[in-house]
């Protein structure tokens, strides 16, 4: 590999794909989902190919074709890419003559002329990675891989680094140095890092280089009523639809050529194309769990080769509103226990309480934590306004003309609008438009082919606005977002941490403006926090806030208490965390301090302030 010291952000070839809602039909916000919500009772329903079967949570003896659970590298067993022969073979029934070239055509092309628009994905600006050179980074676990500097050090395989070429990757971005190495020695693996700086790949890489390194997977097995089900060697979990697109988009770029194929299922969009998808085998199934359960109860998808789980945004993943889903998936079908499998979560937030539940998930684990605190939003200006809700719209149309005014056309610097609900998402919507602003909408109300439409008319710079609820707020990558603007506040410092990760992405700068006033105050200390850990500066107004004993530590921010960081340390290393002997017990929330944060009632879908209609949030 090239090792020119270049910008991540520099030689991204990235081509955003989209994000949203975790079910199959609509549903409740997961916050209001109560868990006996989502489908049929666990206890009752066994999925027909399951049926006459031993447990679901016993591994099944006999997996189908290959890709057997005991193949997985496990500590001691694998060398960074040692030893297996990668060949680039046909897998599961892949025809790579006919293999469409991921790389061909991306997303759809801007509007404005690309010779002088910051459209141009090749263009060297943003930070350099020299930059990142001294980041800290925390690891904990036992006998933890060495990172790299260069992918040439770890041997992925041929197919999968002529592809990392192709992405204009010159070099691993700092998770990936850490967590690649991590995952290649078959690790369980929680990582945190910054928005924006490559966890996609980090976990892609490992994947599909494991994938390439085993045996050919199965075709599907007819089951008994005469339907195919597939058994995916690898699971990757998101919680919105948009976001398991783009993985699946950044995922078939890696793996092209590879053999392996990678299926993508979610909610919303037709079932039979998906399933035909999935007649044609599948290594890697993408998913959102909504969509996953269905296909798992029709029987259409056997977990039980699986070697390889991601949950992105894992966090996310197990908050309130998936966790039943998520659970069930995991521990109540035929997928391989940990310690059999391997499971790599990651996201930019890890909630003490959160790992907690997710350590449940994995054996022997490694905790790494990339970057200081809030680092990731250094690279992002954040300006606290505060504004009365009235006020909000002419404030808002005096940033969207003084943008015009700086010369910046609004074609070339995408503004993303965070509001709290569906209705108000339509009603900015509309009225920006009414007043000559091009702008669309992203929410849980809007069908799946809307949601695509607007998601594809703001990324090509058609239409430069994009209003919407936190269904954008996590893991969606689209290059050109100058601008992140929270009309409203959101109740929980974590979901503000992601909305403003739209912009600042892999090394490049970005804006964040957000408007407040007294219906924000519970967050007004951990906002306070946050800022000053990013080296921001933070309004004195705002300090006053959050210094009143009353909005200091309730509510939902899992910030409170003081000396939190963006959820990277490993709640392992809490003593209060540890009952007696196991990783259970203790009853701290994030932070430590402040009885609030994560229990009872979710911040997703709260709100309630600014603006009529329902909350919205998730979908
Ligand atoms: N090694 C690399 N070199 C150059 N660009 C990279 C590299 N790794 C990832 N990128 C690019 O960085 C961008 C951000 O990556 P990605 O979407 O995986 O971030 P993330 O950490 O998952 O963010 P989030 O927390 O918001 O989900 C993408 O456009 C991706 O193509």
């Amino acid at each position: 590999m090239a090792t020119s010291r270049t910008s991540w952000a520099d030689v991204a070839d990235a081509e955003p794909a989209p994000p949203p809602a975790p079910v199959a039909a609509p549903t409740p916000t997961p916050a209001a989902a109560p868990a006996s919500s989502n489908g049929p009772s666990r206890s009752s329903y066994v999925p027909p190919h399951l049926r006459n079967r031993p447990s679901s949570t016993t591994p099944s003896a006999a997996p189908p074709a290959s890709s057997a659970p005991g193949l997985l590298s496990r500590p001691g067993n694998a060398p960074i890419g040692g030893g297996g022969s990668f060949g680039s073979r046909p897998r599961g029934g892949a025809r790579w003559d006919r293999e469409p070239d991921p790389f061909a055509n991306s997303d759809p092309a801007p509007t404005a002329d690309s010779s002088d628009t910051p459209f141009d994905e090749h263009q060297n600006t943003g930070i350099n990675f020299d930059a990142y050179e001294d980041i800290p980074v925390e690891t904990s676990g036992r006998e933890v891989p060495p990172p790299v500097a260069t992918f040439a050090e770890i041997d992925l395989g041929a197919a999968l680094n002529e592809n990392i070429r192709r992405c204009k990757y010159v070099r691993p971005t700092p998770v990936q140095r850490h967590a690649i190495p991590i995952s290649l020695a078959g690790r369980d693996l929680m990582a945190c890092a910054q928005t924006g700086s490559g966890k996609t790949a980090a976990f892609c890489f490992p994947i599909i280089s494991g994938i390439m390194r085993g045996p050919p997977a199965g075709r599907p097995q007819r089951g008994g009523m005469g339907m195919r089900t597939a058994y995916p060697s690898a699971l990757i979990l998101s919680p919105t639809r948009e976001l398991s697109m783009q993985i699946h988009e950044e995922a078939r770029k890696f793996s092209y050529q590879t053999g392996v194929r990678v299926v993508v299922a979610y909610g919303g969009a037709p079932i039979t194309q998906q399933l035909r998808d999935l007649e044609r085998g599948v290594d890697i199934l993408v998913a959102t769990p909504g969509r996953l359960v269905d296909l798992l109860e029709r029987a259409r998808v056997s977990l039980q080769s699986i070697r390889y789980l991601a949950l992105d945004e894992a966090d996310r993943m197990l908050d309130m509103g998936f966790e039943p889903q998520v659970r069930r998936i995991v521990e109540q079908m035929d997928m391989p226990p940990p310690g059999v499998r391997q499971t790599m979560l990651f996201s930019a937030t890890f909630p003490k309480e959160i790992q907690r539940m997710a350590s449940d998930f994995l054996d022997n684990y490694i905790f790494l934590a990339v970057g200081r605190v809030g680092s990731s939003t250094e690279l992002i200006v954040q300006r606290i306004e505060f504004v009365q809700e009235a006020d909000k719209r002419s404030h808002l149309m005096d940033l969207l003309h003084a943008q015009r005014d700086t010369g910046k056309l609004l074609q070339q610097t995408l503004t993303l609008v965070f509001v709290e609900t569906k209705r108000g998402a339509d009603s900015l919507e509309s009225w920006l438009c009414m007043n000559g602003f091009p702008a669309t909408s992203i929410h849980g109300d809007r069908n799946q082919q809307e949601r695509e439409y607007a998601l594809r008319s703001f990324k090509s710079g058609q239409t430069p606005i994009l209003v919407a609820t936190d269904v954008a707020a996590r893991g969606l990558d689209i290059p050109h977002v100058a601008h992140v603007v929270n009309f409203d506040l959101p109740n929980d410092i974590d979901d503000y941490v992601h909305r403003i990760g739209r912009t600042g992405r892999a090394g490049k700068s970005g804006l964040a403006t957000a408007f407040f006033n007294d219906n924000n105050s519970s967050l007004a200390k951990s906002l306070a926090e946050l800022m000053q850990e990013s080296n921001q500066e933070v309004p004195a107004w705002l300090s006053r806030y959050a210094a009143r004993p009353s909005y200091g530590g309730g509510g939902r921010n899992r910030r409170s208490g003081g000396g939190s960081r963006f959820g990277g340390r490993d709640f392992r290393n809490d003593s209060s965390s540890f009952g007696k002997g196991g990783s259970r017990g203790g009853g701290d929330y994030y932070g430590g301090g402040s009885g609030g944060g994560y229990g009872g009632s979710s911040s997703y879908g709260g709100g309630g302030y600014g603006g009529a209609g329902a909350p919205s949030a998730w979908d």
